[in-house]
């Protein structure tokens, strides 16, 4: 056979698929109806089962691939039960009822000191707050839960670093509504006490992470790097200290915070060194023209379990920005997933499949939908 011949032959087998396609849908449309009736759950795993081993079995060489086809099928049919029994009411109203923004977002608390790069990424969300600051990402969701601040700001991922991990288990653990995001473009300076040749600088100090991303600069300059809490702690130890051949690592608005003098600027090795965060509250808060979505859910160890939700995003037209797996400490190596992409609840499709994926998958929550400044 010609290429030609065997691509002919091909549409005539997907012409023949389609009606058989379209009439399978036509029954899962069918059985909603009675289990809307019978009062009985969308998903029958027993059943999808019986059907993958028997599809499985018969289908010789290509087995794997068949069982694949036809539990896409049965997640597409699952979907469409979903929207047609209005599946998720509490979800739905959760996010019905949802206000647009805190009445109260005076007290936020976020990490480090005045400078720091999280302080810098607050005042660019809410310039007029008062920022409470903690040592410790736990004391950020800790005071958020006690109501001594009213949200709380945490980095979640550099464009070097990656992501924050510590952060990622803290919002699976206390489970928060993320209300807005940011995007802050990480530039660091050499900043010292007197204004003096950057040569004469030997010794730089601040927090490790900023040290490891400024490490060309470093060892081109053949400095001495020591480790200090944070960037903004590095700056005002070197505006007390007073002395010469030291310089701290941070930002500008930390030089002129502590007033100190920027002897050289943007020595981070990336010119795009960007670091996101978030805003957490304890209520739902979806701003008009939110665009990106964040939800958690754990998944059963089972072949494709997660390929089977990826799949699901893929058919509703989704697109994923961040996909994260963290560990459940009390499992043995089981898995929650913390997935955020683009989109907006009020948008039918978007909320029929969060709906449908709160029903279905075990440990699932809607974590919110926002607004994020790139
Ligand atoms: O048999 C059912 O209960 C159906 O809803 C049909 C179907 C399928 O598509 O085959 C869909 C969902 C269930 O989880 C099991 C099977």
């Amino acid at each position: 056979m010609t290429l030609e011949e065997i691509r002919k032959e091909i549409d005539q087998i997907d012409e023949a698929l389609l009606p058989l396609f379209l009439k399978r849908m036509e029954c899962a449309k069918a059985v909603a109806v009675i289990k809307k009736e019978t009062g009985q759950p969308v998903l029958n795993a027993e059943r999808e089962q019986a059907i993958l081993n028997r599809i499985g079995s018969r289908a010789g060489e290509f087995g794997g691939e068949a069982r694949m086809l036809y539990a896409n099928m049965m997640d597409m049919s699952r979907s469409l039960q979903h929207s047609l029994l209005g599946s998720g009411q509490e979800l739905r109203a959760a996010i019905r009822d949802a206000g647009v923004k805190p009445e109260k977002a005076e007290k936020i608390a976020c990490l480090g000191e005045i400078g720091s790069y999280s302080h810098e990424a607050l005042l660019q969300l809410y310039p007029h707050t008062f920022p409470l600051f903690y040592q410790d990402f736990g004391g950020i969701f800790a005071a958020v839960e006690s109501g001594e601040a009213d949200l709380g700001l945490l980095p979640v991922e550099n464009s070097s670093a990656g992501s924050v991990g510590e952060v990622y288990d803290l919002i699976l653990q206390y489970r928060y509504s993320i209300i807005a995001a940011t995007t802050l473009l990480v530039r660091h300076c050499m900043a010292s006490a007197k204004k003096v040749d950057p040569r004469s600088i030997r010794t730089v100090y601040s927090h490790p992470q900023a040290l490891s991303q400024c490490s060309v600069y470093i060892e081109k300059n053949d400095l001495h790097a020591l480790p200090c809490s944070s960037t903004a702690a590095a700056a005002q130890m070197i505006a007390q200290r007073q002395e010469a051949g030291i310089a701290a690592i941070c930002s500008e608005h930390a030089a002129k915070q502590y007033k100190l003098h920027i002897v050289q600027n943007d020595i981070q090795n990336t010119s795009n060194n960007r670091t996101r965060f978030i805003v957490i509250s304890r209520r739902l808060y979806i701003p008009d023209g939110a665009q990106k979505i964040s939800l958690c859910f754990s998944l059963p160890h089972k072949t494709g379990s997660l390929y089977s939700v990826l799949a699901r995003f893929a058919a509703a037209g989704l697109n994923l920005t961040k996909i994260e797996s963290r560990p459940i400490a009390e499992r043995n190596f089981e898995y929650d997933f913390y997935l955020d992409f683009t989109g907006n609840v009020h948008e039918e499709r978007t909320l029929n499949l969060l709906c449908a994926l709160n029903d279905e998958l075990p440990r699932f929550s809607f974590l919110g939908n926002y607004t994020e400044n790139e």
